[in-house]
């Protein structure tokens, strides 16, 4: 009951989500001068080795993978968390046709595009659902996509966005690792923040990269022949544009790991 139109876009959210105006909202405009080097926080560590990719889908907002999460086989720890967290789903944000689509911008700067690979905290809670409330629940690690060649790996992901046109259409996609859409450097910016799309739960501790991946204009294109409507639908509504606008700081500190 919500998207990223006129009539039930980010700026009506907060009718039947009033934390959209909350404290801790994301995404956020990232100022790199007034984000501090924090000695205290120590590299981030990704163990996606024996990871267990299940399926892709389209949820009618994006496209996404799942990952089984009944284990820790596969999660992000050290920087600014205390505890390991499980990788559960990786999705994106996009643009229109020449228009960036990155959630989190730059100093007004957006990319084309942003990836968000969402863990949990299964040390402290029982479940996905219940992490998702809590205000250290979850780890959101953001990658901006820039445009330029192709990425070699990519078309892993975009040569299987046929099969899941609509939305509510689900395909097997088991093997893939996702260490491979990560960019050379894993320098990043951390602050609290929340969910980027309802129910915009304040439980996210994002870690967001400073380096970019670089995918093609030709791969990001494949992303918008994916539709936000469903295959009974009649008017057919490409998925894209489908990024939040950067919400108040509210006096948050941003840091930088060094
Ligand atoms: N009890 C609950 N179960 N599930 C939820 S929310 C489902 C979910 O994963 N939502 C989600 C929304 C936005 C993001 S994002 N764009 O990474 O901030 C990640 C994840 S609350
Ligand atoms: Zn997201």
């Amino acid at each position: 009951q919500w998207g990223y139109g006129k009539e039930d876009g980010p700026s009506i959210w907060h009718k039947n989500f009033p934390v959209a105006e909350g404290d801790r909202q994301s995404p956020i405009d990232i100022i790199p001068k007034e984000a501090p080097r924090d000695p205290n926080l120590g590299p981030i560590v990704l163990n996606y080795d024996q990871c267990t990719s299940l399926n892709i889908t389209n949820n009618g907002h994006s496209v996404v993978v799942e990952f089984d999460d009944t284990d820790d086989r596969s999660v992000i720890q050290g920087g600014p968390l205390g505890n390991p967290y499980r990788l559960k789903q990786f999705h994106f944000h996009w643009g229109g046709k020449g228009c960036h689509g990155s959630e989190h911008t730059v100093e007004g700067m957006s990319y084309a595009s942003e990836l968000h690979l969402v863990h949990w905290n299964a040390v402290k809670y029982k479940s996905f659902g219940q992490a998702a409330e809590a205000p250290d629940g979850l780890a959101v690690l953001g990658i901006f996509l820039d445009t330029g060649d192709d990425h070699r790996w990519l078309h892993m992901i975009t040569d299987a966005l046929y099969m899941v046109k609509f939305k509510a259409s689900v395909t097997d996609f088991k093997g893939f690792n996702p260490k491979c859409l990560l960019p050379s450097s894993l320098h990043y910016w951390t602050y609290l923040g929340s969910l980027t799309t309802p129910p915009l739960h304040e439980s996210v501790i994002w870690i967001v990269l400073k380096e970019p991946i670089i995918v093609s204009e030709k791969q990001l294109g494949k992303f918008r022949t994916l539709l936000f409507s469903g295959e009974e639908e009649d008017q057919r509504m490409r998925m894209e544009n489908n990024f939040r606008p950067p919400q108040p700081l509210k006096g948050r500190e941003v840091r930088s790991s060094n």
